[in-house]
């Protein structure tokens, strides 16, 4: 995405935001409450009109290609967790392969709503799931194409920390698989731990995109984040000791 702006409410949401995921990449989007994150992944999933600048897949400009297309080459997982329907799980994350055959979409979704640790539940319906497991379907759905481009806004939130290892590292594998992975997250030590790269966005604006312990210096810290510390070395990657800036 380049140079890209946009308004809502007359309010400047993006403010002439360059970011780039690329193949193979798992990239962390973070940044305060209303820094634009959701914005920014809107803008690329084709659903957010710019004011300026044009978000591109793959060379296309997105707001070009039909729904299909956009289908087919991202997928694309917003923050709005509610689903209309009581639909099994099985269902709701086929889905997500509008594509494909009734049958094919379904084998998928089984293989999906296994990948992110509810196989148990695709009978279910969705109505009659915790917050939690019902995000997991929607990450599922998410999951059940193999899209070059996977954007995920904040994906764990409201995971319990086990499951949030568990979805991190499977959006982690599919970016090892070849993917281009954009997910917007608000725990900097998990984006730390699992980001090849940290894009770092404030106001609209990315003020640092970077590997992540330098995406996420002791000055964004301070600056962004309102947050006194830095990173220590812990025994499974880089942890954050910080507090609030006096
Ligand atoms: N529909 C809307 N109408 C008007 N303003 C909006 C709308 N949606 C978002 N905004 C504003 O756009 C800005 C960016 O919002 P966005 O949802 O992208 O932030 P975010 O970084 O994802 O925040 P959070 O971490 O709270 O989810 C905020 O100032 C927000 O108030």
């Amino acid at each position: 995405m380049w140079d890209a702006y946009a308004s809502l409410g007359g309010r400047k949401v993006l403010d002439g935001a360059d970011v780039q995921v690329e193949y193979c990449q798992l990239v962390a989007l973070v940044g305060p409450n209303g820094a634009g994150k959701s914005c920014l992944i809107k803008a690329f999933a084709g659903v957010l009109d710019l004011d300026g600048g044009v978000a591109r897949l793959n060379g296309d400009d997105v707001r070009t290609l039909s729904s299909r297309e956009r289908a087919r080459r991202v997928a694309y997982l917003p923050q709005e967790r509610r689903i209309a329907w009581n639909l099994p799980a099985v269902e709701v994350a086929a889905l997500g392969a509008p594509f494909l055959s009734g049958a094919d979409a379904l084998t998928r979704a089984h293989a999906a709503l296994a990948e992110v640790g509810i196989a148990h539940l695709a009978g279910r319906g969705v109505a009659e799931m915790s917050g939690g497991e019902r995000a997991r379907v929607l990450l599922a759905r998410a999951l059940v194409v193999d899209a070059p481009l996977l954007l995920a806004d904040e994906p764990i939130a409201g995971l319990d920390p086990d499951a949030q290892r568990l979805v991190l590292e499977r959006l982690r594998a599919r970016a090892d698989g070849g993917a281009g992975v954009l997910v917007s997250l608000h725990d900097l030590t998990l984006a730390a731990t699992m980001a090849d790269r940290v894009v770092v966005l404030d106001q609209g604006r990315v003020v640092a995109d970077a590997a992540p312990i330098q995406a996420l210096s002791p000055a964004v810290l301070r600056e962004v984040f309102g947050l006194d510390g830095g990173w220590i070395e812990g025994p499974n990657g880089p942890l954050l000791a910080a507090r609030r800036a006096q």
